[in-house]
């Protein structure tokens, strides 16, 4: 019996808090790890995006081998606890890696040794990789393992819970370390602290172990059942060779293809691999909705940067988790509840269409917003134009004729354009920051803003030595960006309320479906939907680009209505089980309590590793 709290069992408050401290160590990390590439190993913008890329799928590519370990050796508890202290020590060796002083011997300020820098930052986020996409898959499980049966509200409660956890910790950090960061430390010379912008996440990172750890006495620890996923895969090979075998239709169908498993295999085994295919074949068209979700980082930011307003990376980067914690709630509380009582069934996986239906709509809403961008941007010319800028000088309009050409693109300042068709008048180039101009010994001070996204032209005449600035006339060749940032909201908000509705519904739901022994496993198989989705955006995104932005929008936004039909239609078709119940009358029908059942494993593996070893003895005596 487990000590519990208002219905839920106390030993869920470690495993909350212990994510809270994960979350705010793995995306406080991340929110400095650009700009410590770029700034302090000094790479180039593509490289430090490449890397950070290749890292953030790493994270997320790792859960299969997190998953693994748990199921079918270590078990979840002692999982977590070891790739912790793994991910601990990256997250301190990543913190020792940016203290400049340590190679900085000619004290400039700048690291003497940077392939020392470099070798063992990379080491820190193999390490970080490792364990936190490592342990990913093992606390949600673990989190609902600690649920008994009567407790299946409080289980689903759980999930949003710990989905809050997440972005409260990701929100905290996200506005902390950057902050860290532009303070100065240092021994020999005063630098952007970058010690403790890490620093901070490695000690958060300790503190989540340290949590973890503390409860302990309190936890339902479920042990692994022998080598789950050796004796799955084995089970589905000879499933496939003895169908294969038996191809002739001579032979009777079988209701299943897993069934051709039975002349060899535990039916308790093969029920639980058909549950789990069944949920992982559901699992297909998922990774789109992440292929979307994921660019909010890439081109909503892109977007953002040509738009006006300002704190554009504060806003990117908290706008999600700010939603997150403010939608949770609605929609656990009010939402789901009333569309309940109207007696409507909102099946989880009918929840994840909805959820894949909002990312499309907030994608039609990035489109309508790049469209009002696009009208604001200046012209620039085609590969097959030219461009021609004139500029008057002159304080009066001059009059400059030009024949008609389809292929030219005129602008001109200060000067009445002529072509047979058109009468132009626009202006060019180029200061886009505060400064001084020095012209012999007179200084002319300019001190304005200058908006983003906008070019002048500075004329300086001749007569300026005679005392005279104000002589001095300014252009504004391209506008500044005028489009507010405040229209991405609706598309944020939109993005936001499909991933309650996908993400933290697709947690549940890979928990509530998975057999005991293989939770990890499927919460792998649900994480390792994103990577897919990253994968895709890399693929599609970088190399498919279409001219205009607004279509490319348009083109993800349709592509996933057309996934989510399918998935639905899939999702037609899935039966809701309760694993449990299952593997319960898949006993009874064998007549077999559960320690009889996993003797009979372990002989049936016994028996399998004597007949290889029968026919090793044969061949060597041939
Ligand atoms: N909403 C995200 C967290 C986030 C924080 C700051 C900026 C963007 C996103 C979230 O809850 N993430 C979860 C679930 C998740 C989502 C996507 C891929 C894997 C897991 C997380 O565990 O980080």
């Amino acid at each position: 019996m487990t000590a519990e709290c208002c219905g839920y069992p106390i030993s869920i408050f470690f495993i909350v808090v212990n994510e809270f401290c994960e979350r705010f160590s793995y995306y406080g990390m991340r929110a400095v790890l650009v700009l410590y590439f770029r700034y302090f190993l000094l790479w180039d913008d593509d490289l430090a995006t490449s890397i950070y890329h290749a890292f953030v799928a790493l994270c997320y590519l790792t859960p299969i081998l997190g998953a693994i370990i748990a199921d079918s050796w270590l078990g979840k508890f002692k999982t977590i606890i070891y790739l912790s202290i793994v991910y601990a020590i990256g997250q301190v060796t990543m913190a020792i890696s940016t203290i400049h002083d340590i190679t900085d011997a000619n004290r400039d300020g700048t690291p003497d040794n940077f392939t020392f820098h470099i070798a063992l930052s990379m080491l820190g986020l193999i390490l970080i990789a490792l364990g936190t996409g490592g342990i990913k898959p093992c606390v949600a499980a673990f989190g609902g393992d600690q649920f008994q049966e009567h407790q299946s509200r409080q289980l689903n409660t759980f999930f949003s819970v710990f989905y809050l956890c997440i972005n409260a910790g990701s929100l905290l950090s996200t506005l902390i370390t950057p902050v860290l960061r532009a303070q100065e430390c240092g021994i020999h010379t005063q630098q952007q602290c970058y010690p403790l912008a890490f620093g901070v996440p490695a000690v958060l990172m300790v503190i989540s172990l340290v949590v973890f750890i503390a409860g302990s006495g309190m936890y339902v620890k479920t042990d692994p059942e022998g080598n789950i996923m050796w004796s799955v895969c084995k089970c589905i090979g000879f499933a496939i060779k003895n169908r294969f075998r038996h191809r002739s239709s001579s032979y009777p169908k079988r209701e299943h293809w897993m069934d051709w498993a039975n002349e060899k295999y535990d039916k308790l085994l093969i029920a639980q691999i058909k549950m789990v295919l069944k949920v992982l074949f559901l699992y297909i068209p998922l990774p789109m909705f992440w292929t979307l979700f994921d660019q909010k980082g890439s081109r909503w930011t892109l977007q953002a940067t040509t738009m006006s307003g300002d704190f554009v990376s504060i806003l990117i980067s908290t706008v999600n988790p700010i939603l997150i914690l403010t939608l949770v709630p609605i929609m656990d509380r009010l939402i789901f509840p009333l569309i309940q009582k109207c007696g409507l069934n909102f099946s989880p996986l009918k929840r994840m269409t909805v959820g894949m239906l909002f990312a499309a709509m907030a994608f039609v809403s990035a489109a309508l917003v790049q469209i009002e961008i696009d009208k604001t941007l200046p012209n620039f010319p085609s590969s097959s134009e030219s461009q021609l800028k004139v500029v008057n000088t002159y304080s009066t309009t001059l009059n400059v004729t030009i024949s008609p050409n389809e292929h030219l693109l005129i602008e001109s300042f200060g000067v009445q354009l002529h072509t047979s068709k058109h009468t132009y008048s626009t202006i060019s180039c180029m200061f886009v920051n505060d400064f001084s101009l020095i012209h012999g010994e007179q200084w002319c001070e300019f001190s304005r803003k200058f908006g983003f996204g906008a070019s002048y032209t500075f004329l300086i005449p001749s007569t300026v030595f005679s005392d005279d600035c104000e002589s001095i006339t300014e252009v504004e060749d391209m506008k500044p960006n005028s489009v507010h940032m405040a229209l991405q909201i609706p598309q944020y908000f939109l993005i936001t309320t499909g991933e309650v509705m996908f993400s933290v519904t697709g947690l549940q739901f890979s928990y509530s479906q998975a057999p005991k022994n293989m939770k990890s496993v499927l919460q792998a198989g649900w994480l390792c939907t994103n990577a897919v989705g990253n994968i895709i955006v890399l693929i599609v995104a970088e190399l498919g680009k279409l001219p205009k932005q607004w279509a490319e929008y348009l083109l993800f936004a349709s592509l996933l209505v057309a996934v989510s039909i399918i998935f639905s239609i899939m999702a037609y078709f899935y039966t809701y089980i309760d694993p449990a119940e299952i593997e319960a009358q898949v006993r009874k029908e064998q007549g077999l309590e559960p320690e009889e059942m996993e003797k009979e494993t372990l002989e049936m593996e016994e028996k399998d590793e004597d007949q290889k070893n029968e026919q090793g003895v044969k061949q060597t005596k041939i």
